[in-house]
């Protein structure tokens, strides 16, 4: 695949994720290789399995994906890797087998300046980017860990771009842990695991991805570990994501918990609204769409659980601006990205705000529904009455006669926490983290 196929590919993986489920995407669609050739679409899909599943059931969405990113309306021809390699008449299609005497490959989008900086993931930007300026020597090993689609992988590429930049020459090496781990299988079947080692081990910085992938894998953990005393010994990078707390990783050998705190570990959080309108700016921009601030003050305030639905949400709407040619305003966002907004819709309501507010402060339920008006209970209804008003779409009367008040008390409530957020730090951080837990 070369440059141009790859982002337009990844560009229909994102639209795909709106459609299919994220099991079929990254079951189905995630290990197809595609190639635009002038009359049609090339499809290669690791094996058989994968290619009948994809011709009898994606072929179509996988089409007019490529239709919305790129404008082409192209048949699709699919065949496995075997045949490719050996069907004359597909040449271009040839997929290389993977190959650990190859590095993997850094995107070159994802860098530290399109990376949009907030509260949630200062740090571990901070830190990526210390890395990238002294190398083995600020923060060794620098773990990220969060939930999907935060930017962990943003940032591990970022440092790889940048070691690049500064050394043409240095041997980042930038692997997930999955490959690493079918790497390994496959080096110890063909009996070549000296070469296996002599290539991680000899990288000047070595990115592993989604290491959450080792637990359990007792033999990988174990060569992982001699790869990570060598190169910490060397002072060479080690760079590493997880999706968790990495001591939270049931199944993960407690030598490489221990050696993974010797260096920074870092968390990236859920952006908040500040941040999300930034990113859905810069992503537009880089889409080539003129966005208005009020549409991406209403992507930003409805597509809230990661960066990547955001960037999908944005693509979208990209692509039906291109093939409707109508301008873009906040009713034809609410209709284009109609399905997102009702999954949001349906996980918050004012019911289950109601109900983690209350869990939050320990009170009962009712009480955010009575006329008491002791602090205890009123800084409380507050909040859940100004989360109601920012993650749903009711009307301050509906939000009004849930907590069975008037709009008026719930205008007051919105007004008081948001002056609240400014001034006192308590308040803020309850609202976060009530926030983080209600947006999944
Ligand atoms: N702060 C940000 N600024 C700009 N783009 C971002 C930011 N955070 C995430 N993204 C974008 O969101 C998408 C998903 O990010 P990324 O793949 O890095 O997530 P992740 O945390 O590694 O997720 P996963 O654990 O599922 O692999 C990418 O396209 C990335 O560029």
């Amino acid at each position: 695949m070369n440059q141009s196929d790859i982002e337009t590919w990844n560009r229909c993986v994102l639209w795909l994720e709106g459609d299919l489920s994220p099991l079929d995407v990254s079951t189905w669609i995630r290990p197809l290789q595609v190639r635009r050739l002038p009359d049609r679409l090339s499809i290669v899909a690791p094996n058989r399995m994968v290619m009948e599943r994809v011709r009898a059931e994606f072929v179509g969405a996988i089409q007019r994906a490529w239709l919305a990113c790129d404008g082409a309306d192209l048949p699709v021809e699919i065949g496995t890797a075997n045949e490719a390699r050996t069907t004359s008449a597909a040449p271009t299609t040839a997929v290389e087998p993977e190959r650990w005497t190859q590095n993997g490959k850094l995107d070159p989008r994802y860098t530290f300046g399109s990376f949009i900086q907030g509260k949630s993931n200062s740090q571990a930007r901070a830190a990526s980017q210390q890395v990238s300026e002294s190398p083995g020597v600020a923060y060794n090993p620098l773990l990220i860990y969060g939930a999907s689609g935060l930017g962990k992988t943003h940032l591990m590429h970022a440092i790889g771009n940048a070691l690049l930049a500064r050394s043409a020459r240095a041997r980042v090496v930038y692997v997930g842990a999955e490959q690493w781990v079918t790497q390994f299988v496959s080096a110890l079947r063909h009996n070549n695991t000296d070469e296996f080692k002599n290539f991680y081990r000899s990288a000047d910085a070595l990115l592993i991805d989604d290491i959450h992938f080792f637990a359990g894998k007792a033999v990988n953990q174990e060569e992982f570990f001699h790869t990570f005393n060598t190169l910490m010994d060397g002072r060479k990078q080690i760079v590493l994501t997880c999706d968790r707390f990495p001591k939270e990783l049931d199944r993960l050998d407690d030598r490489l918990k221990s050696r993974f705190s010797w260096g920074l570990t870092v968390s990236v959080e859920p952006p908040d609204m500040e941040t999300r309108w930034a990113i859905a700016q810069s992503k537009a921009e880089s889409f080539g769409l003129a966005l208005p601030d009020e549409v991406a003050e209403f992507v930003a305030q409805n597509i809230r659980s990661n960066v990547r639905e955001l960037e999908g949400a944005l693509l979208r709407l990209a692509a039906a601006v291109r093939l409707q040619g109508v301008p873009i305003t906040i009713e034809f966002a609410r209709q284009t990205l109609r399905d997102m907004l009702a999954h949001y819709e349906k996980l918050v309501t004012i019911d289950n705000i109601m109900g983690t507010v209350s869990k939050y402060y320990n009170i009962q339920l009712k009480e955010l529904r009575s006329p008491r008006r002791n602090r205890s209970l009123a800084r409380p209804r507050q909040i859940a009455m100004s989360l109601s008003r920012e993650l749903t779409q009711h009307s301050l009367p509906e939000i009004g006669a849930a907590f069975e008040k008037d709009h008026t008390t719930v205008l007051h409530a919105c007004r008081a926490i948001g002056k609240l957020k400014e001034e006192d730090s308590r308040v803020r951080e309850d609202y976060e983290n009530l926030l983080r837990q209600l947006s999944f």
